[in-house]
């Protein structure tokens, strides 16, 4: 029997032995980011999750028109008029599992869940749409531009892409789907609540989650509140 093909491209693993800062010929060219297709959103299954801060049920739904799987994390009797404790999470590999300094995302979304287990009620949508919608390997790509001096916003511009490529249309119908219409949402970041009302999503109340500010991402912060209009006061104010 012949050898399998490898799956992975040589070449790039060669690229990935780099130790020099100058970023490698490769990183310039485009890595495709397909193009957002109006969402159709399919409730699949649900389990328990435990946590150590609650057992949150964890519910799976697929995006058919974009093959995306997206999760949502629910605590208590959502289905009900009163206003739901909410985090609306775009997905960051780096912050989220490995306890990345670069940006505040890991330590936001353990926020959230604890203080949704606190009040013994609340929802966190997962959002697949990492590096604000330009995908993983394209936010290494620009964290490597960042390494050489750029910020969060020029190293995406710089790579072709808008500051955020995301999209909230998939929020309504998984909220919908918990009978959920009304959010107290934590985030810091006005854009957001923005982008969720004009889906027809009611926000009564943004709280604000500063939390996992440090040395190594204090210019991410403060390029997030000068260039993206997010309301995060800074240490040394
Ligand atoms: N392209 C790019 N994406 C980043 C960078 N740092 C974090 N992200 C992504 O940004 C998303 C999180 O967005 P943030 O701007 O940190 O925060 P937000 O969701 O707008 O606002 P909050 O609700 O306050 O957290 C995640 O998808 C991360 O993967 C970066 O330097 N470049
Ligand atoms: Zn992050």
């Amino acid at each position: 029997m012949s050898e399998p093909s490898p799956a992975v491209d040589l070449l790039a693993g060669d690229a990935n032995a780099r130790t020099d800062a100058t970023p490698p010929a490769e990183s310039h060219l485009p890595v495709p980011v397909a193009a957002e297709a109006e969402p159709v959103i399919r409730y699949v299954d649900s389990c328990d999750l435990p946590t150590p801060w609650a057992t949150f049920r964890l519910h799976g739904f697929i995006d058919t028109a974009s093959g995306k799987e997206h999760v949502a994390l629910t605590l208590g009797d959502l289905d009900d008029s009163a206003p739901v404790l909410a985090r609306v999470h775009s997905e960051c590999l780096t912050g989220d599992a490995f306890f990345s300094q670069r940006c505040d995302c890991g330590a936001q979304l353990e926020e959230a869940l604890r203080r949704i287990a606190t009040e013994g009620r609340g929802i966190v949508l997962y959002l697949r749409q990492e590096g604000r919608g330009i995908g993983l390997i394209n936010k290494i790509r620009a964290y490597h531009l960042q390494d050489l001096g750029a910020d969060t916003v020029q190293a995406n511009e710089d790579l072709g892409f808008a500051a955020d490529q995301r999209h909230y249309g998939l929020c309504e119908p998984m909220l919908a789907h918990f009978g959920v219409g009304a959010l107290r949402l934590m985030t810091n970041n006005p854009a957001k609540v923005v982008a969720l009302q004009k889906l027809g999503v009611l926000i009564p109340e943004r709280i604000s989650i500063l939390v996992g500010h440090n040395p190594s991402n204090q210019r991410y912060l403060s390029t997030k509140r000068e260039k993206l209009g997010h309301v995060i006061g800074l240490p040394a104010e």
